[in-house]
This record gives structure tokens, sequence and C-alpha cells, in this order.
């Protein structure tokens, strides 16, 4: 059995494998103030409620855009599971990804989101990732990493109106199914919703533009379904994509003996 971790600035999602099957996934709060020995508790107690052994665990693959993180989640592998976990970081992207084109770091989740994508949908392929972050990454024909988009997510962007204004209340994410927001609830979710789905649009199509062809486009992350279902661009819903990338990455780094 495998275990992959992907974690967020917000959330951390758990998944473990059976060969190629996600059997479970357990997603908790990112706490960077926490001690190994709570996390220790925590993995602890998800593998109960699932009937898993922690011994059984025969690999363990992470990957962290909270870099204090990093040793917390290697230390609980090890701790609780007697794995030493194989930790994605941007020294390593070179033998996953072609980034000949690409000069910057990547977080170890955009590394995933794009080996997946590439496996799943093949080249050329576009991912939107809808988390703490809306990201995007553009992989070309050629299969080479060429970069993308950083920008505030969706309940980030949210956050920041509500705790930036007097009058405005905290609402529900939902499609307001109009254009013109007859309230104020209604008028943020026409703002948050078709305004996050335009951004995606436009952004895609402008990238299009710039690469001369279109591409299958794939959204994962909290947001991925309700906008992909908004969208004319998204191509498709992958609610796993970054814990898939981390299964094949395990998979091609340190395959299980
Ligand atoms: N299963 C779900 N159903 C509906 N909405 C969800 C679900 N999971 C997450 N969301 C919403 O989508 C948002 C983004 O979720 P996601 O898990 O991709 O990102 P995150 O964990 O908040 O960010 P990060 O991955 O950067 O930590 C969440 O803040 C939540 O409001
Ligand atoms: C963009 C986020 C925050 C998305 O989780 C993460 O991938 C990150 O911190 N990346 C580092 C910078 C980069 O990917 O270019
Ligand atoms: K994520």
């Amino acid at each position: 059995m495998l275990l992959t971790i992907d974690v967020g600035n917000t959330h951390t999602v758990l998944g473990t494998w059976h060969d190629d099957e996600l059997t479970y996934r357990w997603r908790v709060r990112t706490d960077a103030s926490q001690t190994a020995d709570q996390a220790r508790i925590m993995l602890n107690s998800l593998f109960a409620l699932d009937g898993i052994v922690p011994r059984d665990v025969e690999g363990v693959i992470l990957a962290t855009v909270v870099p204090a993180l990093n040793r917390l989640w290697s230390k609980v592998a090890l701790d609780l599971c007697g794995r030493k976990a194989l930790s994605i970081d941007s020294e390593m992207v070179g033998s996953l990804l072609n980034v000949s084109t690409y000069e910057g770091r990547i977080g170890a989740d955009r590394i995933a989101d794009a080996v997946a994508a590439r496996a799943h949908y093949g080249d050329p392929v576009i991912v939107v990732d809808l988390g703490t972050a809306t990201n995007i990454e553009v992989i070309d024909t050629q299969g080479r990493f060429c970069g993308g988009v950083i920008a505030p997510g969706v309940e980030t962007s949210l956050n920041a109106l509500i705790s930036h204004t007097a009058l405005l209340p905290a609402i529900e994410m939902t499609d307001p199914g109009t254009a013109i927001g007859s309230s104020t609830v209604q008028a943020i979710q026409v703002g948050m919703m078709y305004g996050e789905v335009d951004r995606i649009d436009g952004l895609i199509r402008r990238i299009w533009k710039q690469l001369g062809y279109q591409t299958a486009v794939v959204a994962t992350g909290g947001f991925g379904r309700a906008i992909a279902t908004l969208s004319q661009t998204v191509t498709a819903v992958d609610p796993d994509l970054t814990l898939r990338g981390l299964h094949a990455i395990y998979k091609a780094v340190s395959p299980l003996e």
C-alpha cells in the first residue's frame, strides 16, 4: 500500500493506494503549528477509522507547499509507518517534467498536477487547480511544462473582500443563476463565481492564443467541479489529480518491491 500526502496551504489531503486504485482519501486542515506527535495521532486515527494497519504502508510520497511541514510529515511517516517519505522538491522537477523553457521554482503540488495531467490526458494539456490559490499549469504539444498562472483562490478572495468591508456578509458559494445580483448575497455570488469562471475562461483563451492551439483543460481542487460546470473551456474534472500525480511519480521514481 502506498500513502500519498498533498500538504496545501489550507488543507492536507491524504490518500492510500492499492496498485493503481485510490482506496481511501482524507482531507484535514493544514496546521503549521501542530507537532509531529499530533499529526501522528491524527493519521493513526484516520487509519483506525478505516481499518488500515500503519505498518502495511509500503511507501510514502509527500508534496508540501508549506516548507515547515515537510520535516513533520517525514517524521510521521517514519514513526507511524516505519517508512522514509519521498518528498517532491524543486530540485527533482527536471527528472519529472521537461522544464527546458521554464526558469522559476514550481510548487510540489503543481509538479504533481502537471505529471498527472500528462499521464491521463496526454500532451498538450492545461491544469486549473482551484485551492487557496487558483493556479494554472501549461504543458505544450512537446510535453514541456511552459509555466502558467498563480492568482488568489476563490475563498481567499472572498475572505479578503469580507474582512475589508463593513457591510458585506459571509456567503455560500453557489451559482447565482443571474448575471445581475438582485441582493447583496447574490451580487457577491456573481462576482465570485462568474468572476472566477470568466477569469479562468479568459486566461485559458489567452493561453491558447499564445500557444497557437487549443488543449484539454482539466480542473481540480475544491471548486473544480462547480467552476467546470459553468466554464466554456474546462474539458474535464479530476478531484484527485494531485494525489494521482504523486502516485505516478512514486511509481516512476521508487517502485514498490
Ligand atoms: N468537497 C467539496 N465540495 C465543495 N466545496 C469544496 C469541497 N472541497 C473543497 N471545497 C471548497 O473549495 C475550496 C478549495 O478547496 P481545495 O481543497 O482545493 O483547496 P484548499 O484545500 O482550501 O487549498 P490548498 O489545497 O491550497 O490547501 C475550499 O476552500 C472549499 O470552500
Ligand atoms: C501556488 C501555490 C501556492 C499553490 O498551492 C504553490 O504551488 C506554491 O507555493 N508554489 C511556489 C511557487 C510556484 O509554484 O511558482
Ligand atoms: K491542493
